[in-house]
């Protein structure tokens, strides 16, 4: 099995208490674990199979109480999921202020999930569906509902599909900064021949260079 070179991180945001990490560990280990220390960040480090070679993922879990202005993970991430509850109305205002600045923030285009959760408990849903609906098409972002408590596969289908964009817009974003560079040494080459040709038709008035036969007859000499 292949070992891709660099790691794939993924950074989680979202309002207090709406399960991010309920969501990352669901995915991560297959688990749903009820409860875990509040406000702290936290990143999780695992190794995937995908396409015949073994892929590094880094999840961090950016806690609620993070000011997202001072926050430096975004600026390195591969992709980004922000995580809202359905039966908290408050934690989609939140997961609007995050897409925000997400969309100010980040300048090249890291593919973004807005996640749903805690489906299970649908009888108390306060979170709109059409709501939802505008914000994923204002923000172009991915959109999925699941419950960590209750289905790995639900967690696990959308995690998938966000880490094969972003190694797809990595990728790209790869290629580009190599064709820019090979762009820009082709140019660096070109105006370089300009200034050797210049110089040199600068030089030839005054100064002959000796032609290959004179130099032969100097050296036979
Ligand atoms: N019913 C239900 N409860 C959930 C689900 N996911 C998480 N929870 C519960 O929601 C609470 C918050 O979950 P966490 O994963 O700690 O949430 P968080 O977003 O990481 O919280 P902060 O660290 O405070 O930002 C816990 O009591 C979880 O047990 C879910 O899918 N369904």
């Amino acid at each position: 099995m292949k070992t891709t070179a660099s790691c794939l991180k993924v950074v989680v945001f979202g309002g207090p208490q709406v399960g991010k990490s309920a969501v990352t560990v669901r995915f991560l280990t297959k688990r749903f674990i009820g409860e875990y220390s509040s406000g702290t960040d936290c990143s999780y480090q695992m190794m995937f199979r995908y396409e015949d070679a073994a892929l590094k993922v880094e999840i961090v879990d950016c806690s609620s109480s993070s000011d997202l202005e001072k926050n430096k993970e975004v600026d390195t991430a591969d992709a980004v999921i922000v995580v809202y509850s359905v039966i908290d109305s408050e934690s989609l205002k939140s997961a609007h202020t995050i897409l925000d600045f997400l969309n100010k923030r980040v300048h090249f285009s890291v593919p973004v999930l807005l996640l749903g959760n805690k489906t299970d408990l649908e009888h108390l849903r306060q979170v709109s569906r059409d709501d939802v609906m505008r914000m994923t098409r204002n923000y172009g972002c991915r959109h999925c509902e699941v419950s960590a408590a209750e289905s790995y596969t639900g967690v696990n289908r959308p995690f998938q599909q966000l880490l094969a964009d972003g190694l797809e817009t990595r990728r790209t974003r790869l290629g580009h900064v190599k064709r820019r560079k090979s762009l820009f040494e082709n140019v660096s080459r070109r105006l370089g021949n300009v200034f050797r040709r210049k110089s040199l038709e600068e030089v030839l008035p005054k100064r002959r260079l000796p032609t290959v036969v004179e130099n032969m007859n100097r050296r036979s000499v």
